[in-house]
């Protein structure tokens, strides 16, 4: 039998030991392997330390290889020994406990170590780096005793570390460089809707901020910044970047820029000297993301075990913030260069935004915020770099849901190579998820979780795997249930059911009792809470402020820039000389930079600062237009028998009396009325909501249109006489829309979903439709104008006042 060569690998990191599984598979007699790894624990997750600060996971639990593993394959390991001195003509290594071993092929897998910036104090206890399990132990340890920690660093580390101490107890403050955080990953607008969903998290933030000295008696206690403020600190994080550990193989003789210099085969500068992972320089680039570290080790395997292979060609790199209740993802090029193309959207109301860069016809970046579903598909199609002509308004305004696994997304999946990596964080292929279907019969992703990691760690390849169950468990598949967002398998229906059964009265209550996965619930679940419990009990529910999307929460419409805007109430756009004078006066006191008329026939004030606004509702005195808000938006109209000779009906006064009716009306979605006076429909009505068309002898009533991305006209619900009638029919369609539909969901999509004929069901009776106009009238019976209690409530005009560090509005006010 040939005699194994002697393999010695220096780094029992998530990359070398990755690469040492592949190898196995591949060449299993071929190496006597012995690895030395610093730590004192066998191979560990490290992208899970997150989770495991954070309270969703158990140290146990990240443990990827663990020592019967080792035994197993022969693997001889030196855990605690830190490998101090390379004899590259001797080829043997030395530990610093002085334990030897020869090789004849040596992996450097190195790693990391985390940049402590070198400050007056850096040295005292309570001041450490996030990188470790030991790390991780000490930042428990210290939330046992201490109340205040600083972050320093609003980099993905650094966010993330701050989300665990709060979960932890801990008040933190993130110390940030930068104007805005994770400048890396994220455009200003994008870091901006992070901020304010951290900082509704408890996170407090010092922007532009340069640290100068830790303080205090041996413990660090004040961090001094130098501009002479200073911040009071128990326990300091620095969270500033990472420095490839090289000193070893430059000491060697290596050569070495900022990481180990190796080529496409992972070889270095000494023949039969390999490197990769984080320690590792590939033309040019020091990774710090598994995901290539992944795709290093793949090849490297290959080489070692004498398997044909093309070279690491190098990796485009996505990232995705692993903060509960937030979903940001970042990947490729996502700043705007020379020749690219930029594609944005971004919808307030949902606190979304997708920004797209493209290059020729390539897509070569992206950054999206608040719904990250997308992600997958897009840095597919970068790393494919396939051409995206004719696709670019798809691909902005939302792949498609059943995309992934049929239609334009699905073709990807299917056509995926079974060695292409699903999950970059857990380095699992297509071909693993397949097998864990086929021969360990997963039908969820959760199973697949169990059975192969894919998912369990920042969730963005979820995705991907829900779409690869679709094909390849078919039938059982359909049958999974899907939660109403990833912190829960439960959907609308029982969520609803549960919260009526149990009396379930709070927000937290529902997460604590329905065991959901996250403490805090996300930006999808907390406002679908919130809602569902102030639809079911109207009497008791006091309504989560801070559950409710920043509009709503300001009660007006945050625009690009950061200022907002106001839209007074205008009952069916018919105002008056004294109305118009008034609006102007205030626009003119204010020096409101835009006055613009709506789609919805209202007057738009743009550009105010957050801090002027309840100063601007006040002197305009006139009611909430809820432009902004899931409610009734408008209630358009047309002029009507008043002055249009072809109205057959009084469209003003219909609409006037419909607008005073159901204004502040809480529903799933933003609902928008019409009227018109006959059926020439200059209102517009057959895409609204609930669209009124008057004909001879009475109203039609229609339901479920939407102008907006995907347009749909109404279907006809019925016809009736009377004004009052069309108030009765609108009051029972609009309770049952709220009492049923989920939340987000517009009437449009509503309608489709359940059937017109279920909804005239339903509202078909004399007393389902009185017993509903009963409910609507209690609800809206208990509202008042937000602008007015604002204005009247010193206690709620203190939210407006600017946060630290925040920059609000170039322009206007
Ligand atoms: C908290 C946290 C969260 C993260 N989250 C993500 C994420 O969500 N997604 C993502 O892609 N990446 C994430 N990362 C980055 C990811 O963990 C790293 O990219 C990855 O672990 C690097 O693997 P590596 O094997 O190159 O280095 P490491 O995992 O650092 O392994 C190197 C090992 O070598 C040992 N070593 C070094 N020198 C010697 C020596 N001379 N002798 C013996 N042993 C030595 C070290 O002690 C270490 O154990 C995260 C990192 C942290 C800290
Ligand atoms: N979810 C994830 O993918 C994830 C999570 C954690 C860590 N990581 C990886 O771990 C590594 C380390 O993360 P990181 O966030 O430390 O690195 P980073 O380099 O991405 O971010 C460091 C941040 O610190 C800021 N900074 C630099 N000097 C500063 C100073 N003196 N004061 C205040 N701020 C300062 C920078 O502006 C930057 O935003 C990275 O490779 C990262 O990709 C990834
Ligand atoms: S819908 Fe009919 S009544 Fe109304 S403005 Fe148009 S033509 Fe006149
Ligand atoms: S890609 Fe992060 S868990 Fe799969």
């Amino acid at each position: 039998m040939k005699e194994r060569q002697r393999l010695v690998m220096v780094g029992n990191g998530m990359a070398g030991l990755r690469m040492l599984e592949h190898l196995l598979k591949l060449a299993p007699e071929r190496y006597e392997i012995t690895i030395f790894g610093a730590e004192p624990h066998p191979n560990y997750n490290r992208i899970m330390l997150s989770s495991v600060l954070a309270g969703g996971a158990d140290m146990n639990e990240i443990i990827l290889n663990d020592l019967n593993w080792y035994e197993e394959h022969q693997i001889t390991l030196h855990r605690g020994h830190t490998v101090n001195r390379i004899d590259t003509a001797g080829k043997k290594v030395v530990s610093d406990q002085g334990v030897e071993a020869a090789y004849d092929v040596l992996v450097f897998a190195t790693g990391s170590n985390p940049f402590m910036l070198p400050l007056p104090g850096a040295d005292k206890e309570g001041v450490i780096a996030f990188r470790s399990i030991q790390d991780c132990e000490t930042m428990i340890e210290a939330s046992k005793t201490y109340r205040k920690a600083a972050v320093i660093g609003g980099g993905l580390l650094g966010l993330e570390a701050a989300r665990g101490l709060l979960n932890l107890g801990m008040e933190v403050s993130v110390v940030h460089i930068h104007p805005y955080l994770m400048e890396r990953q994220l455009d200003e607008t994008a870091s901006r809707m992070l901020q304010r969903e951290l900082e509704q998290q408890g996170m407090k933030f010092l922007f532009s901020k340069h640290s100068e000295a830790i303080l205090g008696r041996g413990r660090a206690k004040t961090l001094a910044f130098t501009d002479g403020e200073r911040l009071d600190a128990d326990l300091v994080v620095m969270a500033v970047g990472i420095r490839p550990n090289v000193e070893l193989a430059k000491h060697a003789g290596l050569q070495v820029n900022r990481g180990i210099v190796v080529n496409d085969y992972m070889e270095t500068s000494v023949p039969g000297i390999y490197a990769l992972g984080e320690c590792a320089e590939h033309r040019g680039i020091a990774y710090g993301l598994v995901a290539p570290l992944y795709e290093q080790g793949a090849v490297l395997a290959k080489r070692l075990a004498g398997v044909n292979t093309e070279g690491y060609a190098g990796s485009v790199t996505s990232t995705k913030l692993k903060v509960s209740g937030v979903d940001v993802f970042s990947a490729g090029s996502f700043k705007e260069q020379d020749g690219s193309r930029v594609l944005r959207y971004q919808d307030e109301l949902e606190g979304t935004y997708k920004k797209l860069v493209i290059q020729g016809d390539r897509l070569v970046g992206a950054v999206l915020f608040g719904d990250t579903s997308d992600g997958a598909e897009l840095f597919s199609l970068m790393k494919k770099g396939e051409s995206i002509q004719g696709r670019e308004k798809e691909l902005l305004l939302g792949v498609p849901a059943d995309a992934l696994s049929k239609g334009t997304g699905g073709g990807r999946l299917e056509a995926m190579p079974e060695d292409e990596i699903v999950c970059g964080c857990n380095g699992v292929s297509k071909g693993t998820i397949m097998q864990a279907i086929h021969e360990k019969g997963c039908t969820s992703v959760s199973q697949i979780k169990a059975c192969t990691k894919a998912s369990g760690s920042c969730g963005g390849c979820k995705p991907e795997v829900e779409g690869l169950l679709q094909i390849y468990a078919g039938e059982a598949a359909v049958s999974v249930k899907e939660g109403i967002c990833s912190c829960t398998p439960m959907n609308r229906d029982e969520i609803v059911a549960e919260i009526k059964r149990m009396r379930l009265m709070t927000v937290k209550e529902v997460i604590h009792v329905l065991g959901w996965e996250t403490e805090e619930g996300c930006t999808k679940c907390r406002p679908a809470l919130n809602y569902y419990l102030g639809m079911l009990w109207p009497d008791e529910y006091v309504d989560e402020k801070e559950s409710r999307i920043t509009n709503e929460r300001y009660h007006a419409n945050i625009q690009k820039d950061g200022t907002y805007s106001v839209v007074p109430r205008i009952y069916g756009g018919v105002t008056s000389p004294s109305e118009l004078k008034k609006i102007a006066e205030v626009a003119e006191q204010f020096e409101v930079p835009m006055v613009k008329f709506t789609g919805g026939q209202r007057l738009d004030l743009l550009g105010i600062k957050k801090e002027n606004l309840p100063k601007i509702w006040e002197a305009l005195d006139m009611p909430s237009g809820h432009a902004y808000g899931k409610t009734l938006r408008t209630v358009k109209t047309c002029v009507g028998n008043t002055f249009c000779r072809f109205g057959t009906q009084d469209a003003i006064g219909m609409g006037i009396r419909l607008e005073r009716e159901f204004e502040r009306l809480n529903a799933p979605a933003k609902v928008k009325l019409a009227v018109s006076g006959c059926p020439r429909n200059c209102a517009e009505a057959t895409i609204k909501d609930f669209g009124i068309v008057a004909i001879d002898g009475g109203w039609e009533l229609h339901v479920g249109g939407n102008g907006g991305v995907h347009v749909r006209a109404t279907d006809l619900l019925c016809v009736v006489k009377t004004e009052d009638e069309v108030v009765e029919w609108a009051s029972a369609f609009l309770q049952y829309y709220r009492e049923n539909a989920n939340w987000n969901e517009r009437t449009s999509t509503w309608v489709e979903r359940v059937g017109l004929d279920s909804i005239k069901q339903a509202l078909e009776s004399g007393e389902a439709r009185a017993a509903l106009q009963a409910r609507i009238r209690a609800v809206l019976d208990k509202t008042t104008d937000p602008w007015k209690q604002i204005v009247n409530e010193p206690e709620l005009r203190k939210n407006f006042e600017p946060l630290a560090g925040e920059e609000v509005g170039r322009t206007g006010l």
